[in-house]
């Protein structure tokens, strides 16, 4: 049996012993082969030297989260680096900060990791460019938000010890609270103007008489800022105002150049009134010469030398009056040719304005007008919790009324029906045209009960004032479907309900108002 010779027994030994096996086994000495030949002579378990166990130790550490993560990535490349001594310096401040517990003295600052590890330099990056791009841009009007936001975004690029960085993070939260507070005083800033500019569209509106074009374009805007605001609406708003505004300029201009017009023609036709008084005066009196030159012309020449004369004269007054009638015939031309285009700009300021939402007979709001201030009522009625109804009036027996007392009977019944209702109802309800002998009203702020009431008290109306024709009283009555609208419901199903319950009040037996389902 051959006797294996006995492991060397100090490291000199061992590291000649690990040489000498390389060169055997022809192995390049390369230090990886050279430990693991040495481990193996000196008989220690691989991967239990000091190196693996800080090598393991350092990647454990990287896959920890926050500083401590950071730390372990400095380790990973001190083992690869073989810098023992960024090792060592790592490992003190990991017991300084994680063992002792105690906080960083300001006089000896904590330096962050040399090199951020790349998500952490993302994150620098992003929060820089946010609070420079994003923040600053977004606080124009703030100059010295602006100015905080953008020196933050600085240090934070700069900071270098965990102090830095901690100083950074409160400044940071310092801000959001003064951009948070800036906004609650733009907010409120916006609504107090847009209160301001409501009460002025609604003093200007009242001033303005009924019929005013201006009103119906006031009421427009004020029904586009009703709703929530955003940029859509308000230029929608400033639009419509700017398209108003240049058609009055251009009105104003037309009607100024008709009223020169016609003063020029006015003062022309005196003008040449008086031109043709004096030829014709002149006339009259050569005339008077004339006949007595004739009485006493003892010849045919010297008659025929008269005639001429007459002949001349006559012809003069003639061409005068000619001519006054061409000048004044063009100046009448002119006149109406402002008028018309009068005319025309005032039909295209109408049909901008509340009379395309209004119904011609009646005078009171069209479908159109009335899905606008349905619309607007229900986003109030949401915004402010309250009720919001709608009822549906249909008149009785309306077809008879027309076949016999005639078609106009019938325009006329309506004209007064809508009459005895305005009068009837708040200013803030609204009463329009839904089609032919059907009404809607728009009853904000009102309970089911209390629109049944309102119903009610304007049929008491409606057969208390008795509408007359020809001397004869009509009794005009309607059925109703009332309905109270839910907070998102569709308008069209809240018409649906509505009509539904018109139905039934005409069913059973008509003059009557229904509460929908
Ligand atoms: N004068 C006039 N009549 C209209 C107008 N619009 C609709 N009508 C008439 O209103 C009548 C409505 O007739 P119907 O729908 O049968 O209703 P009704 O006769 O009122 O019967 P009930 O609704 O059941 O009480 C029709 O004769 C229409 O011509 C209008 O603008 N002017």
């Amino acid at each position: 049996m051959k006797d294996t010779p006995a492991p060397p027994q100090n490291a000199a030994d061992i590291a000649r012993e690990a040489f000498r096996r390389l060169a055997m086994q022809r192995t390049a000495p390369t230090p990886d082969a050279y430990r693991t030949a040495y481990n193996e002579i000196a008989g220690i378990r691989a991967g239990l030297d000091a190196e693996t166990v800080l090598a393991d130790f350092a990647k454990n550490l990287a896959h920890t989260r926050g500083d401590a993560a950071v730390l372990g990535v400095r380790f990973n490349r001190a083992i690869e680096a073989r810098d023992w001594r960024d090792y060592a310096e790592g490992l003190s401040q990991l017991i300084e900060k994680r063992l002792k517990k105690t906080p960083p003295v300001a006089s000896t600052p904590v330096y962050l990791p040399a090199d951020d590890s790349q998500q952490i330099r993302l994150l620098r990056e992003l929060l820089t460019r946010t609070l420079i791009f994003a923040v600053a841009s977004l606080l124009a009007g703030s100059p010295e938000l602006v100015a905080e936001s953008e020196s933050l975004a600085a240090a934070i690029k700069d900071a270098q010890t965990e102090a830095a960085l901690n100083g950074a993070a409160s400044r940071l939260k310092q801000l959001c609270f003064r951009i948070e507070l800036k906004s609650a005083d733009r907010a409120e800033q916006q609504e107090l103007l847009l209160r301001l500019f409501r009460l002025l569209l609604d003093n200007v509106r009242d001033l303005l008489e009924e019929d005013s074009w201006l009103r119906g374009q006031i009421d427009v805007v004020q029904s586009l800022i009703s709703g929530p605001i955003n940029h859509h609406v308000l230029e929608d708003a400033t639009r419509s105002l700017k398209e108003v505004i240049y058609k009055q300029g251009t009105l104003k201009n037309s009607l100024a150049e008709a009223k020169i017009t016609v003063k020029n023609m006015v003062t022309m036709f005196i003008d040449r009134l008086n031109t043709v008084a004096v030829s014709t005066g002149d006339y009259h009196e050569k005339m008077d010469i004339y006949s007595q030159k004739i009485a006493k012309a003892g010849s045919i020449s010297e008659l025929n030398s008269v005639l001429d004369d007459v002949m001349r004269d006559t012809r003069t007054v003639q061409t005068e009056a000619l001519n006054s009638r061409d000048e004044m015939l063009a100046a009448q031309q002119k006149v109406q040719g402002a008028e018309a285009k009068i005319h025309k700009l005032e039909s295209q300021l109408a049909q901008m304005s509340e009379l395309a939402r209004e119904d011609p007979l009646t005078g009171s709001l069209n479908r159109r007008g009335l899905d606008d201030v349905f619309e607007r009522e229900q986003a109030r009625a949401k915004r402010r919790g309250t009720p919001l109804c709608v009822a549906l009036l249909d008149m009785d027996d309306f077809k008879r009324l027309n076949d016999t007392h005639g078609h106009g009977a019938g325009d006329e019944a309506l004209i007064y029906v809508v009459k005895i209702i305005k009068e009837t109802l708040r200013t803030m309800d609204v009463i329009g045209r839904f089609g032919g002998e059907e009404f809607m009203v728009v009853l904000p702020d009102t309970s089911l009960q209390d629109a049944l009431r309102v119903v009610a008290r304007l049929k008491k109306e409606l057969t208390k004032r008795i509408f007359m024709h020809n001397n004869q009283r009509l009794l005009i009555t309607f059925s109703a479907g009332v309905a109270l609208s839910a907070p998102d419901e569709d308008p069209k199903s809240v018409l649906k309900r509505a009509d539904a319950a018109l139905y039934q009040a005409k069913k059973a037996g008509k003059n009557r108002a229904v509460a929908a389902d």
